[in-house]
């Protein structure tokens, strides 16, 4: 049906996005993050054969906070299996990713895995198992991304100076039961765990186990059972997008995380992986430089899952 390479969708894309730049703010509660250029957009694809496509500043590292969220899963997943859904949930929220009052109203049980509460519950489980958390994601990101991949530790330190919500959160969560550890230490290995840097190139790279059936084509190894693979990919398309997942799905239908860094990963499930990065955020947290872009993507290549 679509006639056009891969690098031309790309380049398409990028013109297509242009007034779409302004709409936007760059998000200040973490202020480390408020010093990046809005103007930024970077787009990178990887092919489940290998093909690597990029374009903007796909190249350029950036902080990639609740798209961490899906590796920590994965990881608590792996470890320690279907006892992970004892202490979180499954439902899209409906709410801002840093909420309380669902969370308070449903006796400390997080909706899911991608708002705060949800990771900073699967922060605690992976406590139980590393002493440094947020070290175990960003040697799996680096891993999965066949590349280095580092910890900012200024952006770290910002949120942690800023984490009030997130305190508020953890802290309901011990007296509930749902964390364990004392509430700082999960808020701080959070923050860190959030703070991890990669590129738009990286980031694909490391999302290609969820569009391979669970194996990396790129490191040769299986990370993820087939099955567990096909239920990430169901949790990003019900709650990768906080409470505009349901219009992110309408408009792109594909799995996907966004962060609050302006990053946002979608997975083309056999295909392909796509991220693009863009700062400038709308009011529920997703870059709407790159949403309009994955929406574009996605018609232009007929790709939506839906
Ligand atoms: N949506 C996000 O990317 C949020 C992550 C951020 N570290 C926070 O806790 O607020």
């Amino acid at each position: 049906m679509n006639e056009l390479s891969i690098d031309e969708v790309l380049a398409e894309v990028a013109v297509l996005v242009k007034p779409h730049f302004g709409k936007g703010r760059v998000p200040d509660y973490i202020p480390q993050l408020a010093t990046v250029p809005g103007t930024k957009f970077g787009m990178a694809v990887r092919t489940v054969d290998g093909g690597e496509h990029a374009i903007g500043d796909a190249d350029e590292g950036f902080s990639v906070q609740s798209i961490t969220k899906v590796l920590s899963l994965g990881l608590a997943l792996n470890r320690i299996g279907d006892e992970v859904w004892t202490r979180v949930g499954k439902e899209p929220s409906g709410t801002p990713f840093n909420h309380l009052s669902l969370l308070e109203a449903e006796g400390g049980f997080p909706r899911n895995p991608f708002i705060n509460a949800g990771a900073l519950a699967v922060t605690d489980i992976l406590l139980d198992k590393v002493k440094d958390p947020a070290a175990l994601v960003r040697g799996f990101a680096g891993f999965l991304a066949d590349g280095p991949v580092a910890i900012d530790e200024a952006v770290a330190a910002s949120e942690l100076d800023n984490a009030w919500q997130n305190r508020a959160i953890a802290n309901l969560m011990r007296g509930k039961g749902t964390v364990r550890h004392d509430p700082e230490a999960v808020v701080a290995a959070y923050s860190r765990q959030c703070a991890l840097t990669m590129s738009c190139r990286q980031l694909a790279r490391a999302f290609l186990p969820l569009a391979a059936g669970g194996f990396s084509p790129l490191v040769q190894e299986t990370i993820f059972p087939e099955r567990l693979t096909r239920r990430l990919n169901a949790l990003l398309l019900t709650c990768g997008i906080y409470d505009s997942v349901g219009s992110f799905a309408y408009r792109v239908g594909l799995p996907a995380k966004s962060g609050v860094g302006g990053g946002v990963v979608a997975v083309v499930p056999g295909k392909a992986t796509v991220a693009v990065w863009s700062p400038e955020l709308d009011r529920f947290g997703t870059s709407v430089v790159g949403a309009r872009a994955l929406e574009a993507f996605s018609q232009l290549t007929n790709c939506s899952v839906l």
